[in-house]
């Protein structure tokens, strides 16, 4: 079965061209939209008397005149607000409000006090933001918010670009979101996460087949996606059949990292894990993971052409771990001092498939080491600004293109970590992984991320699908730990039973 896909506004217009050309009748989309609107309120809002439908001067705001003339004949008390210059200026938005005048309706300035309402509906802008809401507009929309009345708002909340996911100086907090004809990407990462509340697709009756587009769309990764990778062990298999994976990290002061990364990567069906890290890390990291090797490095021992002869990674030790593994991690709590720059050289002159985090992210945005072939990058928005020379304002404005930008100048995939992580590959394809919750923003989760997707490597998942795969087994894992106790306060190895539990999905 082919995956789902997430939408761009190009996308959506090209469809709704060819379907308006289908039905004979360009206002039959708007009716069908302002239909869809009116069921969701009936059905999330049964209780609602009153409405005050926000109008905008294009073709969402003629979604909004059509729901309101619904409202109006259905018996409910309807007031359509608008500002002084958002007379229609599209035909099927012009003809949409002729109706609700002609029915009866209400109109109410848009630059007076709001008359109070059950339900607001915002119906301002859609996928035809042009730019920052600014003057008149941005003072409506802060005088939306600051009502305690729930939001409606119709396919997109207005201020919150539908393709990035980036809100300018304000946008319409919503409590749901009505999306018309498909999913849109932007909505579903970033800053939009804020502004949607629960996102809700009203397909306006267009068959899956009447959303081909030329345009480029976004993989659209779920929770029940991951039966797709995650088949049933064979029988037969013994540990060296499930992979050995080799992580390296946890210089002085930060050997909890790479604890977390090995921990996960066992809960992640590797079926050896070896840890490279410094000494004084090792008694405490067999206390907590005695299944892990764990070789200890000294002091004496940061450059690895060095002869140390005390059983750490100096000297041959750290090519025979290589030529042994499946895969490779390496970053988290690495540092960026010797010691985990020659074990990064090292590690990129492997050739092996490797997951780079952290320092090691860091070490190659300054140009230490250069980025190796057969590797899966995990910035959070820190690092992909650091790996692009650029600032995180920059990168979070649209995440898509800042992973596309981080995959090609690097030709690595790209995990662009965050609210909606994404997935890029060097050649631009992207998906988005649809799970996850603020529970995880916190000191360790990518630590787990990165072993999760080495443990995938290992077990001999090509760089992306261990990618994809490992990133939403991560957020579903988070997901279910949050469920079981709440977001707040969640930690990082609260995970790891998760992990197994739905690492097993597919053999379910
Ligand atoms: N085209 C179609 O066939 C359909 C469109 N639909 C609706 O139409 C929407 C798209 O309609 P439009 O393309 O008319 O675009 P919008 O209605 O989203 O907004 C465009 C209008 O807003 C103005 N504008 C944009 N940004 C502004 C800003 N920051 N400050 C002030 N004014 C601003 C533009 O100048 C333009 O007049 C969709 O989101 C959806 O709600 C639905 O009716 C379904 C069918
Ligand atoms: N608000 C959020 N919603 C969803 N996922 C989040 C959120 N905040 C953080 N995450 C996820 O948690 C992880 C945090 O990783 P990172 O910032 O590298 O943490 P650390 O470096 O401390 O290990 C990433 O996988 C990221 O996608
Ligand atoms: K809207």
């Amino acid at each position: 079965m082919s995956p789902a896909v997430l939408h761009t506004s190009a996308a959506l217009r090209e469809i709704e061209q060819r379907a308006a050309l289908r039905f004979g009748d360009p206002f039959e989309l708007m009716r069908r939209a302002g239909r869809a609107a009116w069921q969701a309120v009936m059905q999330h809002w049964p209780h609602a008397q009153s409405l005050l439908v926000i109008c905008g001067p294009g073709n969402n705001g003629g979604d909004g005149y059509v729901l309101a003339t619904l409202a109006r004949a259905s018996g409910r008390r309807v007031q359509v607000c608008c500002l002084p210059d958002h007379e229609p200026r599209t035909d099927e938005c012009r003809r949409a409000r002729q109706e609700y005048v002609d029915a009866g309706g209400e109109l109410v300035a848009g630059d007076g006090a709001l008359p109070a309402a059950d339900l607001l509906v915002d119906a301002l802008f859609g996928i035809g933001l042009t730019r920052e809401l600014q003057g008149p507009v941005a003072a409506l929309v802060e005088r939306i918010n600051a009502l305690s009345a729930p939001v409606l708002a119709l396919d997109v909340p207005s201020g919150v670009v539908a393709d990035t996911g980036s809100v300018g100086s304000v946008a319409v907090m919503a409590d749901l979101t009505l999306e018309f004809i498909a999913a849109k990407a932007g909505l579903r990462t970033g800053g939009a996460r804020d502004f949607t509340g629960g996102l809700h697709v009203a397909d306006l009756g267009l068959e899956p087949t009447d959303l081909r587009s030329a345009q480029a769309d976004v993989a659209w990764l779920r929770a029940p996606d991951l039966a797709h990778w995650l088949r049933p062990r064979r029988r037969d298999s013994h540990k060296g059949s499930n992979g050995r994976l080799l992580c390296i990290g946890g210089d002085h002061g930060h050997g909890g990292a790479i604890m977390l990364a090995a921990e996960a990567a066992l809960r992640a069906g590797s079926g050896l894990v070896d840890v490279v890290t410094r000494e004084a890390h090792v008694a405490p990291l067999l206390t907590r993971l005695p299944e892990a090797m764990v070789h200890g490095d000294s002091d004496g021992e940061d450059n690895s052409n060095s002869n140390g002869d005390s059983g750490g990674t100096a000297s041959s030790g750290l090519d025979s771990l290589i030529s042994d593994a499946s895969a490779i991690v390496i970053g988290p709590g690495l540092g960026q001092g010797a010691w985990g720059r020659e074990r990064l050289r090292a590690i990129c002159a492997s050739g092996l498939p490797v997951v780079l985090d952290a320092d090691a992210l860091n070490l190659i945005a300054a140009g230490v080491v250069a980025a190796p072939a057969n590797a899966v990058l995990t910035p959070h928005p820190g690092e992909a600004a650091r790996l692009l020379q650029t600032g995180i304002t920059e990168v979070q404005r649209d995440r898509f293109a800042a992973a596309r930008a981080i995959a090609s100048r690097y030709q690595a995939v790209v995990v662009f970590k965050g609210a909606g992580t994404i997935v890029s590959e060097p050649c631009g394809n992207l998906s988005l992984i649809d799970a996850g919750n603020p529970g995880m923003a916190v000191g360790g989760m990518g630590d787990v991320l990165s072993g999760v997707i080495g443990a995938l490597l290992a077990q001999g998942l090509p760089l992306r699908d261990a990618a994809v795969c490992g990133a939403l087994l991560h957020s579903v894992a988070a997901d279910s730990a949050a469920a079981d106790g709440g977001e707040r306060g969640l930690l990082p190895s609260d995970l790891m039973c998760w992990l197994r539990c739905h690492a097993n999905r597919g053999a379910r």
